[in-house]
C-alpha cells in the first residue's frame, strides 16, 4: 500500500540581511513551520524572482533595516521592483503575505523596510495573513520579539488558510540533510548551494599584506588593528564596505571535536533535495573552520535540542523553559544578555551525543563582519586597508572575527567581499566638508582625506570630488587610542586637511568632538552648502543628530517639533550622511 503524510502548503520564506539576524529568524520560521507540516522555502531576497513569488500563496519576510529606513544591500533588487511605478494596482491579488520588520529604535526610521514592504504589498492587492511583527536590537530583544509575535497566533492564521491535505509521501519534498562519508571513488555532482554559502564561494581569496596593532597600549578589548589586503586588481572605492569571513580558532574546533567525539579528517558529502548548506565534500575539520558558528548567539531551536540530549534533569528542565515563549525572559536576560553560546553550554553540560548531521542543522553559517575601507585606491592601487576594533564578550572571550583577526598573519589569505557604504562621494565636488569620526569610525574619514590628498598630489585639485575645504573631528580616549596622529597632523601641515581637531574624552580637558558643534558653527557651515559625514557608535550618531536639530531650533528658529524633520531632511538630501555601529 501506498504510504501517505498529511501535509499543507509551500511557504516561501524570503530574507534579507547583513548581519544574519533576519536569515537567523527565516531558517528558525522555516523549522517551525516544518513542525506545523508546512512546507517552507527559503530565499535570501537577492535571489528574488517575481514570477515565483506571484504563483506561491503563502510569502514571509524577514527583513531588516538599514541607512536612511532602506533595505539590506542583499534586499535592493526587490526593494526596487516593490516600489517601482511599473507594479499595477491589484498586480499581486491572490498573494499572502505577513512581514517580520528588523531594526533598531537607536537608528531614526525604525523598521523602516519592513514598514515599506508591508505597506507596499498590500497597496499592489495582496492580502495581509498576519500583523507586522518588529524586532528590536536595540536591547538585543529581537529574538524574543520575534517569538511573541509568532505565538500571539501566527500560525493559527497560517493554519486557517492552508488546512491540512493527505498526499502520497513521495509527493513532499524533505531539505533535511542526510550525512554520508565520501570515497574517493565518489564522482563529484555539482551542488546547488544556498544563497549564503554560494556568496562565501564567490567572494575574493585576499592576502594579508600586514597586520599591526595602532593603539600604543593595547589590552584585550582595546585594541585597534590595522590590516592591508592585497587588492588583487579588484576595483574598490573609497569607504566601501568590505565583508570578511572570520573562521573559528584551531582550539575551539579540536575542543568542539573532542567533546563531540568527531574526527576531524573525517570527509564527508551531504545529500539533500534542496540546496547545500555549503560545499562538500568536506573534512569535518574544515567545516567547524570554515562554516558552522557555534559561538554566536544561543537560538530558542539549540535550546531545545540540547533540553533533549542533556542527562542532568535540571538542566533538561531549565533549557526547555528558556526555548519555550513562557521562558522568553529568561532566555533575554540569562541567555541572550550575557551572551551564552551553543558551544559554551554543550561543554557547560557536558553533553556529548550531538551527531555530524545534527550540529549541520543547528548551527548557522557563519556570517561576514563589515568594515569601512580605510583607504585610497587612487593613493594605494594594490592594497584595500581597514581598522578593527576589537570585541571583548563578557569581559573574558574575544568575540569570533577578533580572535580570527588576533590569528592570522601575513601571507595568510581572507575570504572576502566589497559593496557600496553609505558614505557616496558628495554630489556637488565644491562642497565644504565636515567628517566627524571616533575611534574605528575614523576609517572611512581616512580614506576621503587620501582621496583628496592624492589629487592634490598629483595637481589635479580641479578634478577631485573634494574641491571645497575638508574638516576633521576625531574623538578617541586618550593620546594612546590617537589612531594614525603623524598621518592626520601631515594631512594638516600640507592643506589637504583645511582643519583637525581631535577630542580626548577621558584626558585633558576631558571633551567629546560634539563639544565642537555649536549653534552657529552648524550654521555656518550648513549655509555655506556643506556636507557632514559621521561614523561611529550609534549614541555618538545621536548626540550629532541632536546638535543639528538644536542648530535649526536655535539660530533658524525651526519649531522644536519640526527640528527632527528637518535633520531627517538632510539625510535622505545626503547632506548628513552616517554609517553607525553598536
Ligand atoms: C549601518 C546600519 C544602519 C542601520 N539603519 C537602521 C535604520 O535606519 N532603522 C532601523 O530600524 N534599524 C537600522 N539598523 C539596525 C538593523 O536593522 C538591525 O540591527 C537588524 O537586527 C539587523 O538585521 P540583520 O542582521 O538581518 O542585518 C541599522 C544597522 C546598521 C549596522
Amino acid at each position: 500500500m501506498q504510504q501517505t503524510i498529511d501535509t499543507r502548503e509551500i511557504i516561501n520564506v524570503y530574507y534579507g540581511t547583513t548581519s544574519g539576524n533576519s536569515s537567523r529568524l527565516a531558517f528558525q520560521f522555516a523549522d517551525e513551520a516544518t513542525q506545523h507540516k508546512f512546507i517552507p522555502k527559503v530565499f535570501n531576497l537577492k535571489e528574488f524572482n517575481p514570477d515565483v513569488f506571484i504563483q506561491t500563496r503563502l510569502n514571509i519576510f524577514f527583513v531588516s533595516t538599514y541607512g536612511v529606513g532602506g533595505p539590506t544591500s542583499d534586499a535592493i533588487d526587490f526593494h526596487n521592483w516593490l516600489q517601482s511605478k511599473d507594479r499595477k494596482q491589484n498586480e499581486l491579488q491572490g498573494v499572502h503575505f505577513t512581514v517580520f520588520a528588523l531594526g533598531n529604535t537607536k537608528h531614526e526610521h525604525f523598521c523602516g523596510m519592513g514598514l515599506k514592504t508591508d505597506a507596499r504589498l498590500e497597496e499592489l492587492g495582496a492580502t495581509r495573513i498576519f500583523q507586522l511583527g518588529k524586532g528590536n536590537s536595540c536591547d538585543e530583544t529581537t529574538d524574543n520579539d520575534y517569538s511573541v509575535w509568532v505565538e500571539s497566533g501566527l500560525f493559527a492564521a497560517l493554519e486557517a488558510l492552508s488546512p491540512l491535505v493527505t498526499v502520497p509521501a513521495n509527493q513532499v519534498q524533505s531539505s533535511i540533510y542526510k550525512i554520508k562519508e565520501f570515497n574517493n571513488i565518489d564522482v563529484v555532482v555539482g551542488e546547488t548551494l544556498s544563497f549564503q554559502a554560494q556568496k562565501y564561494k564567490d567572494s575574493h581569496s585576499l592576502k594579508i599584506i600586514e597586520i599591526k596593532e595602532l593603539r600604543k597600549a593595547p589590552s584585550p578589548g582595546n585594541s585597534t588593528l590595522y590590516l592591508s589586503l592585497e587588492s588583487q586588481n579588484i576595483p574598490y572605492k573609497a569607504a566601501q564596505n568590505i565583508g570578511i569571513y572570520p573562521e573559528n580558532s584551531e582550539e575551539y574546533i579540536q575542543e568542539i571535536c573532542t567533546m563531540l567525539n568527531l574526527d576531524p579528517q573525517y570527509i564527508f558529502q551531504i545529500e539533500t533535495k534542496g540546496n547545500h548548506p555549503f560545499p562538500t565534500p568536506i573534512s569535518v575539520h574544515n567545516y567547524l573552520k570554515k562554516y558552522c558558528d557555534f559561538l554566536g548567539p544561543i537560538t530558542k531551536k539549540q535550546l531545545y535540542t540540547l533540553s533533549q540530549l542533556v542527562d542532568d534533569q535540571k538542566a533538561k528542565e531549565e533549557l526547555k523553559f528558556v526555548s519555550s515563549h513562557k521562558g522568553r525572559e529568561e532566555y533575554d536576560t540569562n541567555y541572550l544578555q550575557t551572551r551564552q553560546c551553543f558551544f559554551h553550554l554543550v561543554k557547560k553540560y557536558n553533553i556529548r551525543n550531538i551527531s555530524l548531521q545534527q550540529l549541520i542543522e543547528l548551527c548557522p553559517l557563519i556570517s561576514p563582519r563589515y568594515f569601512t575601507i580605510a583607504s585610497s585606491p587612487l593613493k594605494n592601487p594594490n592594497k584595500i586597508e581597514i581598522i578593527a576594533s576589537e570585541l571583548l564578550i563578557n569581559k573574558e572571550r574575544l568575540g569570533l572575527c577578533s580572535q580570527f583577526l588576533r590569528n592570522v598573519k601575513a601571507g595568510q589569505e581572507i575570504k572576502c567581499f566589497l559593496q557600496d557604504s553609505a558614505f557616496l562621494l558628495p554630489q556637488n565636488p565644491q562642497a565644504p566638508i565636515l567628517l566627524l569620526g571616533i575611534g574605528a569610525g575614523l576609517a572611512p574619514m581616512r580614506a576621503f582625506i587620501q582621496e583628496k590628498d592624492e589629487f592634490i598630489e598629483q595637481n589635479k585639485l580641479d578634478q577631485s570630488p573634494f574641491k571645497g575645504p575638508m574638516t576633521l573631528f576625531f574623538g578617541c580616549r586618550t593620546m594612546n587610542d590617537y589612531l594614525f596622529k603623524e598621518e592626520l597632523e601631515e594631512y594638516e601641515k600640507n592643506g589637504t586637511l583645511n582643519q583637525l581637531k581631535v577630542a580626548f574624552s577621558r584626558e585633558g580637558q576631558q571633551i567629546r568632538i560634539t563639544n565642537y558643534l555649536d549653534v552657529e558653527f552648524l550654521n555656518q557651515f550648513l549655509e555655506s552648502g556643506g556636507v557632514i559625514y559621521v561614523c561611529g557608535s550609534t549614541q555618538m550618531g545621536r548626540d550629532v543628530q541632536i546638535a543639528i536639530e538644536n542648530m535649526f531650533k536655535q539660530a533658524r528658529k525651526v519649531m522644536p517639533y519640526l527640528a527632527y524633520r528637518k535633520v531627517n531632511e538632510l539625510e535622505e538630501q545626503k547632506i548628513f550622511v552616517k554609517e553607525l555601529w553598536g
